[in-house]
């Protein structure tokens, strides 16, 4: 496969939704952060040589976090933005030594934590050859209303072909850098599309495992139990 492959992961969000004292990714599960479930779903494929970590640079929980043997692997940079765009594009921008055009950067979100092997290794599999590079996504399975602003149901949309995103999005760091430059990010809410701006179209992978985004409180719980039943302990 051409090009090395490193994970980057947008760490630099507070949460607001979560409603938390702390910003998310450092809530408690299973006795470790969110985010250490995160960056150990990539750290730990010996096919990724490196996973950087985006962070507020106001952030002071990463260097209190115990990491383990995942330590002499993982990066923080702390030039997280206003946004995810921002935070992403800022990260590409420093990581631009270590990488070559043609390299893969796969971005995957703290707020996932339950991101398995399995599918990370299908992501790579199926995109390793391809010239545009995709994602992990889920078909939508329910029906899906747009709402008016009185809270009623303005339309019900047609879900055939309807997908939802999910991280990792995996694109060349060429590609990436170009896509997110202009900092025009309004209507940006993933990598890829920035990248279908430029024309192109990301290819979806199904994701087979839960890979949801902890957003919400009761999604820590949900977390939990699907980190549980693939028989990882509280530590
Ligand atoms: N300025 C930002 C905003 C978000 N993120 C990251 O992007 C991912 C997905 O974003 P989201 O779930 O929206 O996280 P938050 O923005 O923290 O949550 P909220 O929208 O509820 O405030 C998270 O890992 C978050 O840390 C980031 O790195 N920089
Ligand atoms: C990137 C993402 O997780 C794909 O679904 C999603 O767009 C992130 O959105 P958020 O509002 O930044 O959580």
């Amino acid at each position: 496969m051409a090009g090395k492959c490193v994970g980057l992961i947008p760490a630099a969000g507070s949460g607001s939704r979560m409603g938390a004292a702390c910003p998310k990714q450092y809530l408690p599960l299973l006795g470790r952060p969110v985010l250490f479930h995160s960056v150990a779903a990539m750290a730990r494929l010996p096919w990724i040589e490196r996973v950087y970590v985006v962070l507020s640079p106001a952030d002071q929980d990463f260097v209190q976090t115990d990491w383990r043997g995942l330590v002499d692997k993982i990066v923080p940079l702390y030039v997280g933005g206003e946004s995810r765009a921002e935070t992403v594009r800022n990260g590409l921008a420093a990581i631009g030594h270590d990488l070559t055009e043609m390299d893969w950067v796969l971005v995957h979100d703290a707020a996932r934590p339950c991101l398995s092997s399995n599918d990370l290794n299908r992501l790579l599999s199926t995109l390793q050859d391809d010239p545009v590079g995709g994602l992990l996504a889920i078909p939508v399975a329910d029906t899906i209303k747009r709402a008016s602003t009185d809270g009623t149901v303005a339309v019900t949309v047609a879900r055939d072909m309807l997908w939802q995103a999910q991280t990792p999005q995996m694109f060349r760091y060429g590609v990436l850098r170009r896509a997110l430059a202009s900092g025009a990010d309004a209507g940006i809410t993933d990598e890829a599309s920035a990248v279908e701006k430029l024309g192109m179209a990301p290819r979806l992978v199904a994701a087979q495992d839960n890979n949801f985004k902890v957003t919400y409180a009761q999604d820590l719980l949900l977390a939990e139990q699907v980190l549980r039943s693939r028989g990882l302990l509280e530590e």
